[in-house]
């Protein structure tokens, strides 16, 4: 943030501070990325297909506390840095099934990560930063919306934009303030079911923009260091089926998608802010997140929305992120919801209690 002052502009006319248009500002005018967009590609097959399903040389060590109902699980009396490939892709389903997966105390070191998290896939460089990301994130979506375009405190999916947007997430923190500084994630797909049927309906044929364009700016403009690739707008269906457990998740977030494909501008903003509000309101698909220097959270980008919640903490923050590229997104029309696998399963369950 150290050029803040340098971007600051005065609209004349509404008195409030402005980003200047891409076109003039000769940061964002200038920059060249030093790579080429990515190609959609075929990513490795996903480690959760190899698992077993009752994830018994996982649950032979750890012990599962989950956090709430809908989301969020913590893993005890286990060191990520000790689980052998059988346990890695059990561990993969479990973050499939409860969206995000939380260790404290670990002894992983930056090397050992980036080789356990080449298990899933190929390792995602990310568009605006180096090899792994370093995080000390302060800003308040609230705050920065006023004078950036992109909302980058707000719930989001990493890099939805990306035509292969990641599958997982794993950030360590290595330096942590005792309080304030937590992580909160919600649901896709908890947040899709809390829909009346009507909005699912609606929301199921539409296609989501997912931009980069407002990261690449902001980026570009405040915070110096140059975006790798160019930006890129990227259209997901909005409502996307999981692969591994072939449930439905709602694929949109505030952080990066601007609109909706099919619809007319002022019908996608109100969506949108519609969608905003029922996410930021979703304290039964919600989990947060106190870290401490050790801990580490691993989520899945598919079936979950994740952000920092904002505050003036003491001290420094930082935490390496790993993060790998996953499947393009589809949607089919044909997957259940997951409250509608429950009903089936509980009908199934009371029909075998019947016949027996
Ligand atoms: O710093 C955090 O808690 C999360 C930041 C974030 O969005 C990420 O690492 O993907
Ligand atoms: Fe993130």
């Amino acid at each position: 943030m150290a050029n803040l002052e340098a971007r600051k502009y005065i609209s004349p006319n509404s008195g409030f501070p402005v980003t200047l248009h891409p076109h003039f500002n000769e940061k964002i005018k200038n920059h060249v990325p030093p790579e080429p967009p990515r190609e959609p590609f075929t990513p490795p097959k996903d480690r959760a297909f190899f698992a077993d399903p009752e994830k018994k040389a996982l649950f032979s060590v750890a012990k599962q506390v989950d956090l709430t109902e809908s989301i969020g699980t913590v893993l005890e009396n286990v060191q990520l840095s000790q689980l052998d490939e059988t346990q890695l892709d059990e561990l993969a389903l479990l973050v499939n099934e409860r969206g995000v997966v939380f260790f404290r105390d670990q002894d992983l070191t930056t090397e050992k990560q980036v080789e356990l998290f080449q298990h899933y896939g190929i390792l995602d460089k990310h568009p605006a930063q180096k090899f792994v990301n370093i995080k000390g994130s302060r800003e308040d979506h609230r705050e920065i919306l006023s004078y950036t375009p992109w909302p980058s405190g707000d719930f989001h999916a990493d890099t939805s934009f990306e035509i292969n947007p990641p599958t997982y997430s794993l950030l360590r923190m290595e330096e942590h303030p005792e309080v304030g500084g937590d992580t909160a994630w919600v649901s896709q797909y908890g947040i899709y079911d809390a829909l009346s049927d009507a909005y699912k309906r609606f929301l199921d044929g539409l296609h989501a923009v997912h931009t980069s364009r407002l990261q690449y700016d902001t980026i570009l403009d405040l915070w110096g260091a140059g975006p790798n690739r160019p930006p890129i707008d990227t259209h997901h269906p909005a409502v996307r089926t999981h692969p591994v457990t072939k449930l439905k998740a709602l694929n949109v977030n505030p952080g990066f998608v601007t609109g909706f494909a099919e619809l007319k501008k002022l019908e996608s903003d109100k969506v949108l802010d519609f969608l905003a509000y029922h996410i930021h309101s979703a304290d039964d698909h919600y989990v947060r997140w106190k870290w401490a220097v050790g801990s580490v959270a691993m989520w899945d980008n598919r079936c979950t929305l994740h952000r920092v919640i904002p505050g003036t903490y003491k001290g420094e923050r930082r935490g390496i992120r790993t993060t790998v590229f996953g499947e393009i997104p589809y949607f089919d029309p044909t997957s259940e919801s997951r409250a509608e696998r429950k009903l089936r399963e509980e009908s199934q369950d009371d029909e075998g209690v019947l016949v027996a």
